[in-house]
């Protein structure tokens, strides 16, 4: 594993990691928006984020310079419940948040490699890099959506890829995905994994154990910097 590798921030419970998690981030983006004006952040989908989310919208910094994006997206409309676009909209674009810019993945279109593609033109515009990653895990290792049994996973976990967007099919992941490429989230200034309960914690460890290599290794392999874990039980 690269010498970096992770640091382990560990707390006696989901709402305690929320606020100090929420509190972290909200720092980052208010020292972006101090030097260059404005804050980029990447946020996760899935369940795990909903309280950290809930935490974030209420501290007040500068919203309307921060500018919201996805690490990842299933590709369905945002009415749906599987949609990690929903879930930012109904938890952190909230209350003091919801002054920030939200910059989607999904948009209708006739496939996922369109999709992909025309995300890839989209955020060209933004202000890279990430000011802030915030990562998910599942139980199977993957981050992202870099699943385990993802297609050409090579191609996904390629480091020196000039993709922003990716896109992903892989049979356990439900439906087609969008991923942001491992070089931009490597890339940005401060790199959180939030997991929560012993079945994440046991597969964290047993990913950083000598072994076949599991997605979220990839990012840690590859992060300059430590990727800071966030867990409570
Ligand atoms: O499908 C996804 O799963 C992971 C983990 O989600 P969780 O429900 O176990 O918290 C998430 O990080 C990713 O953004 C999402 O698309």
């Amino acid at each position: 594993m690269n010498s970096a590798a992770y640091s382990w921030n560990g707390f006696a419970g989901r709402q305690e990691l929320a606020a100090a998690l929420a509190d972290h981030v909200a720092g980052r983006l208010t020292k972006a928006i101090a030097e260059r004006g404005t804050g980029l952040l990447a946020v996760s989908g899935g369940t795990t984020p909903a309280k950290f989310f809930a935490a974030l919208s209420v501290i007040p910094i500068a919203w309307d310079k921060v500018i919201v994006t996805l690490v990842d997206e299933r590709f369905v409309p945002a009415s749906s419940p599987r949609s990690n676009a929903g879930l930012v909209a109904a938890n952190l674009l909230q209350n003091a948040a919801k002054a920030a810019r939200f910059v989607p993945l999904y948009h209708e279109a006739v496939g996922i490699e369109d999709a992909a593609a025309s995300d890839n033109a989209a955020l060209q515009s933004l202000p890279w890099p990430l000011d802030v990653v915030v990562l998910g895990m599942g139980p199977d290792g993957h981050t992202a959506s870099f699943f385990p049994d993802a297609d050409d996973l090579a191609k996904l976990l390629d480091p020196s890829s000039d993709r922003i967007v990716l896109p992903v099919h892989a049979a356990s992941a439900v439906e087609p995905r969008l991923t942001l490429s491992l070089a931009r989230i490597v890339d940005a200034g401060f790199i959180a994994l939030h997991i929560e309960g012993e079945d994440k914690r046991t597969a964290f460890d047993s990913a950083v154990a000598p072994g076949p290599r599991k997605p979220i290794r990839a990012v840690l392999d590859a992060a300059p910097k430590p990727v800071e874990v966030f867990w409570a039980p």
